[in-house]
């Protein structure tokens, strides 16, 4: 397809202009044909399902990486928030952020935390300045990072999916931000899967579809449903499968198993939480108030009081450990995939391999099957459309949004009983999104059992049969899903007449 530029006259100088960008890694070609212009003081978003070439083309831009043809010419100072958190053990927050300040002899603590609380104070990004960063919940770790590239200065913010972890308040809050920054001449390249934000804040939007630049929409208000046709125009069709599945259907086909819905499997913290066979159980709350100590708990990780005990098949299992826990069938999808999921330095078969305990894959004598192990990997990969060389590719290569549709496709293949569905959707591009919520779905419909924790309000209630809220780290009892909307579960979140905690 030839790119497509409907050019209009626009004020401000061009402070980035890629041309013909290309990069390969290996064999695989990350950006065939590039094109980019970003204008002093617009917010530019760039969309693309995942594997497009997104993340690469803004670490060429940002210098990070080379590209292997094309013109790059970068007129201002940018600042690249990566989709992966850079925050470095150990240090506090405003260590963290002294460590990407401009170099320049000593840190002056004070005048930098005056800074800082002044951004904060301007953005509405807040962030405790003297606790350790990786302590802190992966949203505000995702804070910090993008305050720290304002601090630094940048002029163009290079913002690589930076809303993944925020509130929808946060998002806003962000984008007033970068809106109150563009009269100065600052602007911003951002990266979403979520087209909503995508139309609601930027002022053009540029689609890059298997590392190629297809289209470039110049005015809003952009149509969406030609910005989706433009994303996947070099793909395969899009499933046509996709689209809501409803709650009482679905509950009407997991009951015909035998008439009945099975007590045998259930995982159970206190008397508050417990999933049955075929049921998807929904956590709802803001990001914070719980969500890391209720999934730590459940899979094993660490104990927090308030949730255990744990009872899994009505055993109580609190004191095993996260892998005999998994010996029982009890999965993982954790909300920070690429760094709690997978060794990024391995590739994907190990990977497979490493996180399940399966007799196919050993011989007589506890040899390893490796042939066996290679062929679930390329399973894996083809049923989820993960975009990757094969089985022998490193982790740490894949994209963000193919790196988690790998861990869903690990986690759910056989053997599976209860899976912990912390953000399973996050960072991956809609037809994905769509696919991995009927996966999760079809799960339940044969007889496992799922703990959905989402940020997604539309998703936690097109998915769950029943919904509890955390907040403050007391879970609520639950709600039947169809019993509620998104705008009342907007209030039950906010602490607002949250009915009996259990
Ligand atoms: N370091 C690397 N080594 C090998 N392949 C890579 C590397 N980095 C990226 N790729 C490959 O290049 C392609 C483009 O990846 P990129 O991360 O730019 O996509 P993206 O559009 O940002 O995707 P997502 O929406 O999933 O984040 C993918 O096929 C990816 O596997």
């Amino acid at each position: 397809m030839t790119s497509q530029r409907h050019t209009t006259q626009r004020p401000g100088s061009t402070v980035v202009r890629c041309r013909a960008v290309a990069r390969r890694f290996g064999s695989v070609p990350a950006l065939t044909r590039a094109d980019l212009a970003v204008d002093e003081g617009e917010i530019l978003a760039l969309v693309g399902e995942n594997g497009a070439g997104k993340s690469t083309l803004m670490r060429i831009i940002a210098g990070e990486i080379a590209a292997d043809a094309g013109e790059v010419s970068v007129d201002t100072a940018v600042g690249l928030v990566r989709q992966q958190l850079s925050t470095v053990p150990g240090l506090t927050v405003i260590e963290q952020i002294a460590l990407a300040a401009p170099a320049g002899g000593r840190v002056d603590w004070r005048r930098l935390r005056r800074e800082v609380t002044e951004l904060m104070d301007s953005t509405g990004l807040e962030v405790p300045l003297d606790t350790q960063a990786d302590r802190l919940p992966v949203s505000l770790q995702q804070r910090v990072e993008i305050l720290s590239v304002i601090h630094r200065g940048a002029r163009c913010l290079l913002l690589d999916e930076p809303t993944t972890y925020l509130t929808p308040h946060e998002v806003d809050g962000l984008f007033e931000m970068i809106r109150g920054l563009t009269p100065t001449g600052v602007s911003a390249v951002f990266i979403s899967h979520k087209l909503r934000e995508v139309a609601a804040f930027c002022d053009r939007v540029s689609v890059l579809a298997r590392g190629e630049t297809v289209a470039t929409f110049d005015e809003p208000p952009f149509d969406l449903a030609e910005l989706g046709r433009a994303m996947t125009s070099k793909t395969a069709a899009v499933d046509p499968g996709r689209g809501r599945s409803h709650r009482g259907d679905r509950g009407r086909a997991r009951g015909d198993h035998d008439g009945t819905r099975h007590n045998r499997m259930r995982l159970r913290a206190g008397s508050a939480l417990a999933v049955a066979e075929g049921e998807i159980v929904g956590i709802a709350g803001v990001a914070g108030n719980g969500q890391d100590e209720l999934v730590a708990t459940l899979t094993g990780l660490r104990r927090h009081g308030a949730f255990a005990p744990v009872l899994l098949d009505g055993r109580d299992v609190t004191s095993l450990s996260p892998w005999r826990r998994r010996r029982k069938g009890v999965r993982l999808v954790p909300s920070n995939v690429k760094q709690a999921a997978v060794a990024a330095e391995a590739t994907l078969a190990d990977n497979l391999l490493t996180a399940r305990v399966d007799p196919r894959y050993t011989r007589r004598g506890g040899w390893l099957e490796r042939s066996e192990v290679d062929e679930r990997t390329d399973d894996c990969l083809r049923d989820y459309g993960v975009v990757a060389t094969g089985h022998d590719q490193l982790a740490g290569e894949l994209s963000g949004g193919n790196l988690q549709k790998f861990v869903v496709a690990r986690e759910l293949a056989h053997d599976a009983s209860v899976l912990i569905a912390h953000e399973p959707t996050r960072g991956v591009d809609f037809a994905a999104a769509a696919q991995i919520r009927r996966r999760l779905d079809r799960f339940a419909e044969g007889g496992g059992g799922v703990v959905l924790l989402t940020s997604d309000l539309d998703e936690l209630l097109e998915l769950s049969d029943r919904v509890h809220v955390l907040y403050n780290g007391d879970l609520s009892q639950s709600f039947p899903a169809e019993e509620l909307s998104v705008g009342r579960l907007g209030e039950l979140l906010g602490g607002i007449d949250r009915g009996a905690t259990a």
